[in-house]
């Protein structure tokens, strides 16, 4: 069978990247292609490396243009999905890469975005808990947040298995496309090249819930998470240096067979051989994860590393994945498993 698709948001990065992996996938017929602002030019004009795709015309976001499709992706700002998703029959599945329905406590979303809060639905990062069984029935889907994903996969093995005390730490620095298309100071050129900067700091950017509501279902203490981004002078990629207190008498060898027993049935992560720390080059293009831990004894500390391209695994290849399994089809379809390099 042949799923129809389509796609709104398509000029916009997630939009670009999704329509990237599509074309590859065996399964699909890329349909109809959505925008804002956009919508009437051709993709070529936003989208010049999808040449296949060039020539098609952007649509307005609208639930007619949207209809007639087996599956609907949502590739829209935060807030810009609920409106639409509510338009969209029962039957369809509806993939949402914004932060619409990825908090399932209403308070939260009040308090870190604000708005109309319009509910919760299955979480697309298959490695986490069992999501994976519950995205095999799913036909609504939120799609992490970028953080978020490797965040989370880089410190769920510790806290499932109960060998630190999950007050966490994360530091991860993001390429500049994690930000969208959309013009912001902070981001021109010359602000960017040549810096590295932080920003949403003091527990203030709003991924710091999704890691604690992540993190959470993983263990019955309470978690904490004090989170900091920093902007890096490249286009994608995440590496995320996690860190929390180990439990006495843990050593650096019990910390890595805690995570290679985690993700050995996990073919898109990687623990890397020890001694080989992650990079974002290595990953970069592909639905990959590499991680690598260890213990700072000294510190009393576990110290996690994890590597991803944000807007692959950490949107639209994890956006894609989900859907694989949603449509009963082998997880890994239309999904690169090798990066681009150097
Ligand atoms: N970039 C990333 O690494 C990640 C992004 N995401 C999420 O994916 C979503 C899209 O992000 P990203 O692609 O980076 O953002 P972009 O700004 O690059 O793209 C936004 C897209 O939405 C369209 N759009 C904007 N406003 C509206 C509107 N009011 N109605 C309909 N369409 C609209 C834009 O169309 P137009 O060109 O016409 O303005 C464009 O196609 C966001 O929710 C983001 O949080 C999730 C994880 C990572
Ligand atoms: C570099 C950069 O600006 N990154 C974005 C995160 C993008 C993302 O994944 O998150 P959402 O889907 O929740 O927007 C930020 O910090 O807001």
């Amino acid at each position: 069978m042949t799923y129809k698709v389509a796609v709104a948001g398509a000029s916009g990065y997630a939009g670009g990247e999704l329509l990237r992996l599509l074309l590859t996938h065996p399964d699909v017929q890329i349909g109809a292609l959505t925008a804002g602002q956009n919508a009437g030019s051709k993709l070529g004009a936003h989208q010049p490396h999808l040449f296949p795709l060039a020539d098609r015309e952007l649509l307005e976001t609208t639930a007619d243009n949207l209809a007639g499709h087996d599956v609907v992706f949502l590739a829209l700002p935060h807030g810009a999905s609920g409106a639409v998703a509510a338009q969209l029959p029962d039957d369809v599945l509806v993939i949402d890469c914004g932060a619409d329905f990825r908090l399932t406590d209403s308070e939260a979303w009040d308090r870190w975005y604000g708005g109309n809060y319009a509910g919760s639905w299955p979480y697309g990062l298959p490695e986490l808990g069992d999501n994976r069984a519950t995205l095999r029935t799913a036909k609504r889907i939120a799609v992490p947040g970028c953080y978020p994903t490797i965040s989370t996969l880089t410190l769920a093995p510790a806290v499932q298995a109960g060998i630190v005390t999950p007050d966490v730490v994360v530091v991860a620095a993001s390429g500049t496309s994690g930000a969208g298309k959309s013009l912001k100071a902070n981001l021109l050129g010359s602000e960017v090249m040549g810096s590295v900067s932080a920003y949403g700091v003091g527990g203030t950017h709003r991924h710091t819930p999704e890691i604690i509501q992540n993190l959470g279902a993983l263990t019955t203490d309470p978690v904490t998470v004090s989170f900091t981004p920093l902007l890096v002078p490249m286009s994608r990629g995440i590496l995320a240096t996690c860190s929390a207190p180990l439990h006495d008498g843990v050593s650096a060898q019990d910390v890595r067979a805690v995570y290679e027993k985690a993700y050995a049935a996990e073919d898109f992560v990687h623990v890397l051989p020890e001694g080989q720390w992650p990079t974002t080059a290595s990953v970069l293009g592909s639905n990959n994860v590499a991680i690598q831990v260890t213990a700072d004894a000294d510190a009393g500390r576990l110290v996690a590393v994890g590597a991803v391209d944000n807007l692959t695994k950490g949107t639209a290849g994890g956006a894609i994945q989900s859907m694989n399994l949603a449509l009963g089809l082998d997880e890994h379809i239309g999904l690169p498993t090798a990066g681009v390099a150097p």
